[in-house]
């Protein structure tokens, strides 16, 4: 199945729209942690268990793993999930983009290494450094649009031919680089307005939309503005709010509560 249709899939058989986000920070896992070798892995594997039947897919942060020299976890994270949730689809989170021959490898890290469903792609250098990924139509290419951070702005909102940069890459991708219907597009739930935007470009391009939870986005208006005519179209992304709800031994239960209250908010507006 493709990283499309278990997308689809997914949404319909969870009804969700909330995409749990992987990102460990050891110095906020709970103190059983505290001896434990294997803390990353065994903290994310929990946390996921304990928060898939709520998510319509996961979406670990490479950095997060690579800064503690984790990779291995992060190979063995991902083998877990596959295995133990096979209905939901993982989304590396890496935002590669470099030339042609070397964005082979970083394809082929996503999709053969670590065995990721989708990855997140940034499309600055342009199309031909995007091919790689493009080219594997079982996977999702999920690609920078409008970002969550306060400075988004700075590069992505600058004016060319009377319209901002953002709404060129959403039009790129939506009419020229989706030849596959592999794509979809990063827009912040901090952006409102430009999620309304996009969308109005994209049609039913799927969005990942991260920003809700620690960033301050508000779900009725993501949901609200961003979600397709059938009342998916978006992946929802939250990770701290989820992985850092409790500091105590209750770290699972908490993550799920905070996942489902998460979708049960989402559904409201769908
Ligand atoms: O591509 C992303 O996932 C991403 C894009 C973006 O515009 N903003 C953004 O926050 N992210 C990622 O989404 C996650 C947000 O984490 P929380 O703010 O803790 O929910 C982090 O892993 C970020 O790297």
């Amino acid at each position: 199945m493709s990283f499309m249709q278990a997308l689809r899939a997914r949404w319909s058989h969870a009804d969700s729209l909330v995409c749990v986000g992987l990102d460990p920070e050891p110095a906020k896992f709970p103190a059983k942690f505290a001896n434990d070798a294997d803390a990353v892995f065994a903290f994310c594997r929990d946390i996921a268990d304990a928060t898939a039947q709520y998510a319509c897919a996961f979406k670990p942060q490479i950095a997060h793993f690579a800064a503690l020299g984790a990779e291995g976890a992060l190979q063995r994270l991902i083998a877990h999930l596959h295995d133990a949730h096979p209905g939901v689809p993982v989304i590396l989170d890496s935002k590669r983009g470099d030339i042609g021959s070397t964005a082979q490898h970083y394809a082929s890290e996503a999709f053969d290494r670590y065995a990721a469903d989708a990855v997140t792609v940034n499309p600055y250098l342009g199309r031909d450094s995007a091919q790689p990924f493009l080219d594997r139509a079982d996977r999702g290419v999920v690609i920078l649009c409008r970002t969550s951070n306060p400075g988004a702005g700075d590069l992505q909102d600058l004016s060319i031919d009377g319209r901002p940069l953002y709404q060129h890459v959403a039009a790129k991708v939506a009419q020229e680089w989706n030849t596959n219907g592999n794509c979809s597009l990063v827009v912040g739930a901090t952006w409102p307005a430009q999620l309304k935007e996009v969308r109005a470009i994209v049609g039913e391009v799927p969005f990942l939309v991260p920003g809700v939870g620690a960033q301050g986005g508000d779900v009725e208006a993501v949901v609200t503005n961003a979600k397709t005519a059938d009342g998916t179209g978006l992946m929802v992304s939250s990770s701290r709010a989820i992985l850092y709800a409790s500091g105590g031994d209750d770290y699972a239960e908490a993550a799920a509560n905070a996942a489902r209250e998460l979708r049960d908010q989402i559904n409201r507006y769908r």
